[in-house]
């Protein structure tokens, strides 16, 4: 068992150790730091030029919610992305479905939330099941697009567990397009993104299409 720390930009750093072994990778996604001082009074100019009185009883304490607010949903948890050896070869798809997802919308900093579907084709490794929602919520936790979020989380699987295809589906309501503006409400987005076999082999992308409950 190895373990290494992520470099900051990329959230991640390659390990190596013998291939029989379980392996660590320490993942720490590195971001600007919020500085939460300034969030802070941000959001009392805010509250201001939203015609509210910030120094009210009731509004006094809300720079400092929402600025830790922010920082929180902005930082996402650090975790070990822990391999194992595939001794069996086994080499059907592995999919965790209805990951929960929650992100902001880089446009209007409102929430955007649903679920993910999120599966690989084991090539040499396989991944603790719980690291595909780890990784989902490594992306997440950023102002996002749902387009980018989607194809980030495939694209990092692929880079780091190298397995023989990677497929992410997610489906989600953007509070942007419910709650305000167009009032579209109940309508969901849904994205994928395909990476190796499931990309270029039609039976295969199928398959995944259809254990991620989406018509492919
Ligand atoms: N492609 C994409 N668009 C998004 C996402 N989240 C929000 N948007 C869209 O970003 C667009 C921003 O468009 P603008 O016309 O600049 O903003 P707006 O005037 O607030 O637009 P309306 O929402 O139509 O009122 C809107 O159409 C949003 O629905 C996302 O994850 N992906
Ligand atoms: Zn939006």
């Amino acid at each position: 068992m190895s373990e290494s720390v992520a470099q900051p930009a990329s959230g991640s750093s390659s390990v190596v150790s013998p291939d029989h072994q379980q392996r660590r990778l320490r993942v720490v996604r590195g971001r600007g730091d919020v500085d939460l001082e300034a969030a802070q009074r941000a959001v009392t100019d805010l509250l201001t030029a939203l015609g509210r009185d910030a120094e009210s009883e009731h509004l006094a304490d809300t720079p400092r919610r929402v600025a830790h607010a922010y920082a929180e949903l902005l930082a996402p948890r650090e975790f070990n992305l822990t391999t194992f050896p595939n001794e069996e070869g086994y080499d059907e798809l592995v999919l965790a479905r209805d990951i929960p997802v929650q992100s902001l919308c880089e446009h209007h900093l409102l929430p955007f939330q649903g679920v993910a579907h999120v599966g690989y084709l084991p090539g040499d490794r396989i991944l603790g099941l719980s690291k595909l929602a780890r990784v989902v919520e490594l992306f997440a936790r950023d102002l996002q697009v749902q387009e980018r979020l989607t194809k980030q989380v495939a694209d990092w699987l692929q880079q780091h567990l190298e397995p023989k295809g990677v497929g992410v589906v997610i489906e989600a309501e953007h509070l942007c397009m419910s709650m305000r503006g167009v009032q579209a409400r109940g309508s969901r987005t849904v994205t994928s993104a395909l990476q190796g076999l499931l990309r270029e082999d039609p039976r295969s992308r199928q398959e995944f299409f259809a254990l991620a409950g989406v018509h492919g």
